[in-house]
C-alpha cells in the first residue's frame, strides 16, 4: 500500500471558513427502501430461530458482539451512556432512525447515547439497565403486528414477563409500521404497554410512524423533538445548537490493484456481508400493453459459491447499483467527478456507533454501492443544507421548502428529488452557488445506507440446485402533480439493465445474500396445498409446483394443489404455459395440480374469461374444494401479493366458512388463528 495521504477531506475546520451559520448534525434518512417482498413469521416452527438467525449470529460470527457484553445494562454502563437506545429493524428504516437519534442526542444534548442491535443483545437484562439511563425502544412490525426478526426475543420476553423489573426505568418509543396493514405499529405497542405493566415509567407518548402516508420521517421529527423538549423541560439537558459534526473521518488513500478488487467485501459492516454471482439469463415474461411496465425473470448462478445453499420457498436478498446517472449527478454537483476512483479509508469518530458503509472502498463504489443516493431527501437534510450553505438566496429557498411538514409535501407532490438532483435545483435558484465544499462526510451522514431488496425465490432448490430464479417487476411510478416525471425502482432498473455480456468481470456480478423464510411447503407431501398469488406474488408458487413435480416424478405420492393466480390479463399472467403444462399432466394423477387464472383487465383473446375477475372472485367459485381442503384434509394455504388482495381472499374464506359451518365471525377468527398456529395458513404480503 502506498503513502496514505491523511486530507482534511472537506472536514470541518475548512467549513468553518467557508460556509455559513452551520448548526448541529441532524441525520437523514431513507423515506423507506421497502421490501416490498416476503415476510412470513409463522410460530408453528420450531427451527424459526435458525431461518431468521441473522448473518452476524450465524458460524459463531457473531464478530464484535462475540467479545462483546449480551447483557444491556453492562453496555450501557460500559459506555457510561446516559441514553440506550434498542432498535428492531429488518429493511433499516428503524435502524437509521435510531442512529440519527443517537448521533442527535449526542451532539445537541451532548448526552453519551448508543443505538443497539436487538439482536445482539439478551432481553431479559433489560431489567440491569440502571435507573438513571433512559431507555428508548424503535421497532417496526411485521406479518401480523409481528416485531421484526432482530426484535422478537425481547418482545416475546417482554409481553410474557408476570413480574415488575423495570420499575426503576424511564422509558420512550417510536414504532415504524404501515397503517395499510391491519395491525399498525403493534409490536411498539406491545412493547409499550408491556414496559407500563411491568412498571416503567413513559416520559412522552409513542411515536408513531406511518409509511403508507409517507410519514415516517416527519413522525420521527416530530416525535424526536418532543422527547428531547421534554429532556431540556425535566432534566435540565441543554439543546445546544451545535454546528454540525462529522460523524465519520476519512482519509484519502492510493489503493494498489488487488486492494481495489478485494476492499469492499473485506470491509464491509458485518451485517452487510454478501456473496458476488453472476445473472445468467435474463428473458422478459410480461409486457402490459400501453403501459411503461414489464416483468422480468432473472437466473443467478451459485456455483462458485459452494457453501451456500438455499431452499424452496427461502428469498435473495438483492444489493443494488445506483444508476450511473445519478452517480454522475451527485458526484458532478460536489465537485468529486474527476476522484471517482480514489480510495479512501473510513472510520467512525467515536466508538459508539457503527460505520455503515465499507471501511476501506473508493468514491465511485462509495456512491455507486453503498448509499442510498437516490432515497427522497428528508426535510431535516433541508433544513441541514439551508444552515450549511453561503449563498443566501440558496439558504433561503431551503428554508422556505423546510418550513413546515406541509410545506415540504406539497413540494414534493411536484418533485422527485433524491440529493443529486436538489443541490443542482438549488444551483439553479443562485448559479454562482456551488457545493464544492459540502464534506464528503455529510454525504455518508445523511444519506442512508444501501438497503437489500428481498426477492421470493421462483425455483426449486431440489430441481435447480445451483440456480435461484427471481422474477421482477420493472415499473417505474410518477411524481403526484407531474406525471411525466418517472421515478423507477433502484433494483428493478439494476436487474433490468446490468450487463450481461461478460459474467467473469467484477462489474456484472450481482452482490447478493440467502435469506430464510418460513414460507415452506408442508413437510407431509400429501397435504393438500392451496395458493393464491397476484403478479409476482406467483414467485415462491412456482418454486413449490417444481418442487412437488419433481418428488411425484420419482414416485412420491403428492397431495392436491390448486393455484389461483391474479394478473391483468393473460399476457402478463406469469409463467402460465408452464403451469397449464404441468396441470395438464393431472390427467395421470402425478401432480394433481389445478391452475385456475383471474384476470382483471381480459381481452377478447383471453378466451371466455372476458369478465373482469379478481382472485378473490376465483376462490369464491372453487370455495367448496378450497375450504374442503383446509377444513376437512388439514391442508395448508399460502397468500402472496398485495395486502388488499391477501385480505380479500382470507375475507371470503372466512364468509363461506361461516356460512358452511354456522359459525360465528369470532369461531371462524380463532380458526383461522389456529391455522396460521399450526403453520397451515400463511401470507407473504406488501402493501
Ligand atoms: C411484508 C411486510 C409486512 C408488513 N406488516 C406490517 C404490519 O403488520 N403492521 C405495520 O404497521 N406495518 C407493517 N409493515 C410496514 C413496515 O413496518 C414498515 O415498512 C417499516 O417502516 C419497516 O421498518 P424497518 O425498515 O425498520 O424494518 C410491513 C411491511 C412489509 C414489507
Amino acid at each position: 500500500m502506498d503513502l496514505i495521504k491523511t486530507l482534511d477531506y472537506r472536514l470541518v475546520s475548512s467549513l468553518k471558513h467557508s460556509l455559513l451559520d452551520a448548526n448541529y448534525g441532524e441525520y437523514a434518512l431513507l423515506l423507506a427502501v421497502i421490501l416490498s417482498s416476503s415476510y412470513v413469521y409463522n410460530r408453528g416452527n420450531p427451527f424459526e430461530h435458525l431461518f431468521f438467525q441473522q448473518p452476524q449470529a450465524v458460524n459463531g460470527a457473531r464478530s464484535s458482539a462475540s467479545a462483546a457484553t449480551r447483557n444491556i445494562g453492562e453496555k450501557a454502563r460500559e459506555n457510561e451512556a446516559k441514553i440506550i437506545i434498542l432498535w428492531g429493524s429488518q429493511s433499516g428504516t428503524a435502524e437509521s432512525l435510531a442512529h440519527r437519534l443517537a448521533r442527535d442526542a449526542q451532539q445537541r444534548l451532548r448526552a453519551a447515547t448508543i443505538a443497539c442491535d436487538l439482536a445482539d443483545y439478551d432481553p431479559a437484562t433489560l431489567a440491569d439497565v440502571a435507573e438513571s439511563v433512559i431507555v428508548v425502544f424503535i421497532v417496526s412490525t411485521y406479518g401480523e403486528g409481528d416485531p421484526s426478526h432482530n426484535a422478537i426475543e425481547l418482545v416475546s420476553h417482554v409481553t410474557t414477563l408476570r413480574t415488575s423489573p423495570f420499575s426503576h426505568l424511564r422509558y420512550v418509543a417510536f414504532g415504524c409500521g404501515n397503517s395499510n396493514y391491519r395491525y399498525f405499529n403493534k409490536a411498539i405497542d406491545d412493547i409499550a404497554s408491556s414496559m407500563d405493566r411491568c412498571g416503567a415509567h413513559c416520559l412522552v407518548p409513542t411515536g408513531k410512524g406511518d409509511e403508507a402516508s409517507r410519514s415516517t420521517q416527519e413522525d420521527f421529527l416530530e416525535w424526536k423533538e418532543g422527547f428531547f423538549s421534554h429532556l431540556v423541560s425535566e432534566y435540565g439537558m441543554q439543546d445546544h445548537k451545535a454546528e454540525y459534526q462529522p460523524t465519520v473521518s476519512i482519509i484519502k488513500e492510493e489503493l494498489t490493484s488487488t486492494d481495489s478488487e478485494n476492499m469492499d467485501n473485506k470491509s464491509l459492516p458485518r451485517k452487510q456481508q454478501s456473496i458476488q454471482i453472476p445473472i445468467v439469463s435474463r428473458d422478459i415474461v410480461a409486457t402490459y400493453e400501453g403501459q411503461d411496465r414489464s416483468c422480468i425473470d432473472l437466473k443467478l448462478d451459485l456455483s462458485k459459491h459452494s457453501q451456500i445453499k438455499y431452499r424452496t420457498g427461502d428469498h435473495i436478498a438483492i444489493w443494488p447499483s445506483n444508476p450511473l446517472e445519478e452517480v454522475d449527478r451527485l458526484l458532478g454537483v460536489l465537485g468529486l467527478e474527476s476522484q471517482k476512483p480514489d480510495g479512501l479509508r473510513i472510520t467512525v469518530k467515536d466508538d459508539m456507533d457503527e460505520l455503515k458503509v465499507p471501511s476501506s472502498t473508493t468514491i465511485q463504489a462509495l456512491v455507486s454501492q453503498h448509499l442510498d443516493i437516490c432515497a427522497p431527501v428528508p426535510r431535516e437534510t433541508v433544513l441541514a443544507l439551508a444552515r450549511l450553505t453561503s449563498s443566501a438566496i440558496v439558504r433561503t429557498e431551503l428554508e422556505s421548502i423546510g418550513r413546515d411538514r406541509e410545506t415540504y409535501a406539497r413540494f414534493l407532490d411536484h418533485h422527485h428529488l433524491n440529493l443529486g438532483r436538489l443541490l443542482e435545483l438549488m444551483n439553479s435558484h443562485d448559479p454562482s452557488n456551488s457545493w464544492t465544499q459540502l464534506p464528503l462526510a455529510f454525504v455518508i451522514d445523511f444519506i442512508p445506507a444501501m438497503q437489500p431488496r428481498l426477492y421470493s425465490i421462483a425455483t426449486s432448490s431440489t430441481v435447480d440446485p445451483r440456480r435461484v430464479g427471481i422474477v421482477v417487476s420493472v415499473k417505474p411510478t410518477s411524481v403526484l402533480m407531474n406525471p411525466k416525471a418517472l421515478i423507477c425502482g433502484v433494483t428493478s432498473t439494476y436487474l433490468s439493465t446490468a450487463d450481461l455480456s461478460d459474467i467473469s468481470i467484477e462489474t456484472s456480478l450481482v452482490r447478493a445474500e440467502i435469506r430464510r423464510s418460513s414460507f415452506k411447503l408442508p413437510v407431509n407431501l400429501s397435504i393438500p396445498v392451496i395458493m393464491v398469488a397476484a403478479g409476482t406474488g406467483i414467485a415462491p408458487f412456482r418454486a413449490f409446483i417444481q418442487e412437488r413435480a419433481r418428488l411425484a416424478s420419482i414416485g412420491h405420492k403428492v397431495g392436491p394443489m390448486t393455484l389461483f393466480s391474479g394478473s391483468q390479463n393473460r399476457s402478463d399472467s406469469l409463467y402460465h404455459d408452464e403451469l397449464s403444462a404441468l396441470a395438464a399432466t393431472n390427467g395421470d394423477k402425478t401432480l394433481p395440480l389445478k391452475f385456475i387464472t383471474a384476470f382483471s383487465r381480459p381481452r377478447e383473446s383471453d378466451g371466455n374469461l372476458t369478465k373482469k375477475t379478481y382472485v378473490q372472485d376465483q376462490v369464491r367459485v372453487h370455495s367448496r374444494e378450497v375450504v374442503d381442503h383446509l377444513v376437512d384434509n388439514d391442508g395448508a394455504i399460502y397468500i402472496c401479493g398485495a395486502t388488499t388482495m391477501a385480505k380479500a381472499v382470507g375475507d371470503v374464506i372466512l364468509e363461506v366458512l361461516m356460512q358452511r359451518n354456522s359459525w360465528s365471525k369470532e369461531a371462524a377468527d380463532k380458526w383461522r388463528q389456529n391455522k396460521r398456529k399450526t403453520a397451515s395458513w400463511h401470507e407473504d404480503v406488501w402493501s
